[in-house]
């Protein structure tokens, strides 16, 4: 039988997510691409909305992505909110109060998902899953431009602290309403974004634990070409990051990014990098490269966690299917260890 994680009340959330691993056996599986699972399922989502398309027309398909990747293993789900934002709905002819109640629906969508299949799996009795635990996506400021700036960093000279702290401020409050267990910032490609997240959690009080994944395009520092020293030290003294690492980055560049955050920081370090496709922001899709299949992720993902990290899945391109050969491996040599 898996972990049967109690929910946290506000005083005692701070230590949940060390709790949680522990009591995992160390390491945790998070989900795997969610655009992508939503477009093999049929969703168009070729739009400036991206994912968060399917919280107005296709909620259904939203709660079935989430039951696939629990029934692939993962122990944490993230939410469709990535790219859902309240000035993207608005643009689209939505109330404020309409994005809102979108943005609480992500974390709803999620939980029911998760409660549904532990309820199931309980009745079975005997099965290795783990009660999972709820991230809602914050993507970055660059996933709302729609324009490939979550992987340049590149946001124009008119773009300061305030405005970012501005532009992820409402988002931030309505997701941490809606009762998450975690808050996962997304694909954040520079410094100064990543000052205004460690500024607004303080802001904010916020006890929810998060983490902060940059994306990378050449393995070696963040897309802004700023350094990981220089972005780790600004949230290496924040209480309210748990974990930070790297997500939708080639798995090759991976391993080597692991070991330096070793040295930068004593945070959890996590990772769920995409297939290895790269990203076109004009053309909007994904462009073939050095592409790694499930067996090839799977063996990369055991060389990550053997140098330390302990929260890892897969980002774009990656399936249920991904997600699935982590989970039995990881399990498989935990239950060796054990
Ligand atoms: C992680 S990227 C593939 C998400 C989509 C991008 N922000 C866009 O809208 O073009
Ligand atoms: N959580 C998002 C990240 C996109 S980079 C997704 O999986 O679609
Ligand atoms: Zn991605």
């Amino acid at each position: 039988m898996g972990v049967v994680f109690e929910p946290k009340t506000e005083e005692n959330k701070a230590g949940l997510l060390e709790d949680f691993l522990e009591k995992a056996g160390g390491c945790a599986v998070i989900d795997g691409g969610f655009a992508t699972q939503l477009e093999l399922h049929g969703a168009s989502i070729n739009d400036p909305l991206w994912s968060a398309l399917c919280l107005i027309n296709n909620p259904h398909l939203i709660s079935k992505v989430h039951l696939e990747y629990l029934e692939a293993g993962a122990d944490i789900i993230v939410t469709s909110s990535y790219q859902a934002t309240l000035p993207g709905f608005i643009s689209r002819g939505l109330s404020l109060e309409q994005g809102e109640k979108l943005l609480a629906k992500s974390v709803v969508l999620a939980t029911d998902a998760r409660d549904l299949f532990w309820e199931t799996v309980e009745k079975i009795g005997d099965h290795s899953y783990n009660r999972a635990l709820v991230a809602a996506s914050i993507g970055s400021y660059g996933a709302y431009l729609a324009d490939g700036s979550e992987y340049s960093g590149y946001y124009g000279e008119d773009v300061d602290l305030n405005k970012l702290k501005d532009f992820h401020r409402r988002r931030l409050q309505v997701l941490v309403e809606a009762g998450p267990d975690l808050l996962a910032f997304e694909t954040i490609p520079n410094k100064l974004e990543t000052q205004a997240i460690v500024e607004l959690l303080e802001e904010e009080d916020v006890q929810i634990p998060s983490w902060i994944c940059f994306s990378s395009v050449d393995g070696v520092n963040a897309p802004s070409g700023e350094s990981f020293a220089d972005c780790l030290q600004v949230l290496n003294t924040s209480q309210r990051i748990a974990a930070v690492g790297i997500n939708c980055a080639p798995p090759q560049f991976v391993h080597s990014l692991v070991q330096k955050f070793n040295e930068l920081t004593r945070k959890v370090i996590v990772v769920y990098p995409n297939s290895g496709e790269i990203w076109d922001g004009v053309a909007k899709r994904w462009m073939p490269s050095k592409c790694f299949n499930d067996d090839k992720f799977k063996v990369l993902a055991t060389r990550w966690r053997d140098s330390g990290a302990k929260l890892i899945g897969g980002c774009c391109r990656t399936t249920p299917s991904t997600i699935r050969g982590l989970s039995k491996a990881f399990k498989q040599s935990c239950l060796a260890s054990n």
